[in-house]
């Protein structure tokens, strides 16, 4: 195991979050104690408005502080926009990218994803890029291409161990309770990692993929133990520091 692929539990707190939500991060700076210190990262990506109070709150905890997208351009006349180098300026560290509620929602295409994840690295952020099938490519056995498609058409040149953090979450998985088998979660997994090795080559040894939808804390423990599984993305039990905690704690040591 490439001593790059340490374990990393994110929580994406989604459209969720009023400055009363505060106390969790709070409860996360002081919950993410020495065994979880020496076990894995942890990261929060809470709404923007939260984002600048919540570095505060955050500081000399070690649990780092996520944005859940960026603009591809670097700055200009795009009303509502964020750009990576704001989330830069709010403390941030890692940005989501390609979420599939943004390809599905805002028709974000790979094109555009790419764009983004170019647009983090020159702020210095390390992008998170989701990838996942549909329930309907499932059923039509479509899930290792369109995960394979988007792997390859969301990344650009250059990606190595350090600057490149992969998702894969299916669609189906995501809020519903449902998840797949392990089998599942490792045969996809494992492409994913071939398809990094076709693009990157060894580099892509070190590269980190997360499984994300409908991670809880009563599953984590099967599901982070998935061959070539490096850690979650988690949306609904990350609101509660204590759940997303316990999410960590049940993570298995590597
Ligand atoms: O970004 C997080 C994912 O969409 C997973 O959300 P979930 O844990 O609520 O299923």
């Amino acid at each position: 195991m490439p001593a790059s692929r340490r374990v990393l539990i994110a929580g994406n707190w989604k459209m969720n979050g009023l400055k009363s939500s505060l106390t969790e991060i709070e409860a996360l700076a002081a919950g993410y104690d020495g065994d979880l210190k020496a076990k894995l990262d942890l990261l929060v990506c809470p709404p923007a408005t939260l984002l600048i109070s919540a570095a505060e709150r955050l500081a000399g905890s070690g649990v780092q502080l996520g944005g859940q997208n960026c603009h591809p351009a670097p700055a200009g006349a795009h009303t509502g926009g964020i750009s990576a180098e704001m989330l830069k300026d709010a403390g941030v560290t890692s940005v989501i990218v390609g979420h599939s509620e943004r390809r599905t929602n805002l028709s974000e295409s790979d094109a555009v994803v790419m764009a983004k994840v170019k647009a983090a690295w020159c702020f210095g952020l390390l992008p998170i890029v989701c990838v996942g099938e549909t329930a309907e490519e499932r059923d039509a056995g479509e899930a290792v291409g369109v995960v394979t498609r988007q792997v390859h058409q969301s990344l650009p040149e250059g990606c190595t161990a350090s600057n490149l953090v992969i998702a894969y979450e299916p669609v189906w998985a995501i809020g519903t309770g449902r998840t797949p088998t392990p089998e599942d979660v490792a045969n996809i997994h494992g492409t994913i990692r071939s398809v990094l090795r076709s693009q990157f080559g060894v580099e892509a040894d070190g590269i980190r993929i997360l499984y994300g939808g409908s991670v809880k804390p009563d599953n984590a423990a099967t599901l982070m133990a998935v061959a070539d599984v490096d850690g979650a993305l988690v949306g609904g039990a990350s609101l509660k520091a204590a759940d997303f905690l316990a999410i960590a704690r049940a993570t298995p040591a590597r």
